[in-house]
């Protein structure tokens, strides 16, 4: 199957290596506006293909959507990243009007297209595309707590003492620096919960690292991160394309689910063929119901600059 990936900069590329690598794609089209830039990608990405063991086809194009037709997946990572000390909100004056273009030429293209949504703001984004695109809400997912959830794990492993596999943990409601929410009361090692190795100091340095986990890397980087954010995506790629049925935590737009509607928010859900299968409605604590009130009424507030 094909899978489209708009932004042939560092998240997009990171995207077509890890889900060539994966093996599971037909074909990958890399999309961008820079002129030659995403042929120059898919190129040097091709020529790893020997040498990583991959079948997966990977082409790219400057601007020619007629390309991407007939994907069952498109990704949009095309927009701009942050600058340290930029917050994720302050990129929707650019990236509002290149998502909304790249989701038009998409949905013109491959009508029935699950579309993922990487661009910053991101639940904004996600918002953007449900209510420009036309697309049902299952086939609109917007990736954060996948990469948040991953973050979260590192840190609780490295406050634990022990290797990430070993641990398990979500975060969910927004993918911004405040309005993450890692369920630690949620969180387990082999099983058992967290709560039960981490004093109270050791958790709320976790939660905190957790949340600016994106910011922290901008730091030292320069510029945002893109190997984690990659493999988040290729994960969701593949639990479409594979029909896996994975719980994952994705941006999505809510009608009464955790008591909020008409909004994007990182809740778990069930990814398949369908795109969203089911959107998985778990107990939260009070404070932490709280949390996620207070990440919805900033998130609300952001969506309130877009313009349709
Ligand atoms: N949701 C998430 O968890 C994450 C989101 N991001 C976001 O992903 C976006 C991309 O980040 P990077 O890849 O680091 O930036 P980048 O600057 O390396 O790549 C962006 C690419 O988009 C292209 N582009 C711009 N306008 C376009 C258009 N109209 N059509 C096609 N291509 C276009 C640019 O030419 C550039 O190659 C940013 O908004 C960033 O904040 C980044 C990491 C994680
Ligand atoms: O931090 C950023 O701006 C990019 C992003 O969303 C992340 O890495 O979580």
């Amino acid at each position: 199957m094909k899978v489209t990936v708009v932004g042939a900069g560092a998240v997009g590329a990171s995207c077509a290596e890890y889900i060539a690598m994966k093996n599971f794609a037909a074909e990958v089209v890399l999309v961008d506006i820079k002129e030659g830039f995403a042929e120059g990608k898919a190129m040097d990405l091709m020529q790893t293909a020997s040498l990583n063991g991959f079948d997966t086809k990977i082409t790219g194009t400057t601007g020619d959507y007629s390309k991407t037709a007939g994907s069952k997946v498109a990704v949009i990572t095309s927009g701009i990243p942050r600058k340290p000390g930029m917050t994720r909100e302050e990129l929707i004056g650019i990236n509002a009007g290149i998502v909304k273009e790249v989701t038009a030429n998409l949905v013109k293209h491959s009508p029935d297209v699950i579309i993922i949504v990487v661009s910053n703001p991101m639940d904004t984004m996600a918002y953007l595309v449900h209510k420009t695109s036309g697309l049902p809400k299952n086939k609109i997912i917007g990736m954060g707590g996948a990469l948040d959830s991953a973050r979260f794990k590192y840190r609780l492993a490295e406050a634990l003492e022990c290797p990430i596999s070993d641990v398990d943990g979500m975060v969910i409601a927004a993918h911004s620096d405040t309005g993450m929410l890692p369920l630690m009361s949620k969180a387990t090692r082999n099983g058992v919960p967290v709560t039960e190795f981490l004093d109270a100091e050791k958790q709320a340095y976790v939660e905190e690292e957790t949340k600016v986990g994106g910011a922290t890397l901008t730091k030292l980087l320069g510029t945002s991160a893109w190997y984690a954010p990659g493999a988040a995506v290729s994960v969701m790629v593949q639990s479409i394309l594979c029909d896996h049925k994975k719980m994952i935590p994705c941006s999505l737009m809510l009608d009464g689910e955790y008591g909020q509607s008409d909004i994007c928010l990182g809740v778990p859900a069930i990814i398949g063929a369908n795109g969203v299968e089911k959107i998985v409605e778990i107990a939260l604590t009070d404070a932490e119901k709280e949390k996620f009130e207070t990440a919805a009424k900033a998130v609300r507030e952001v969506n309130g600059d877009l313009k349709f």
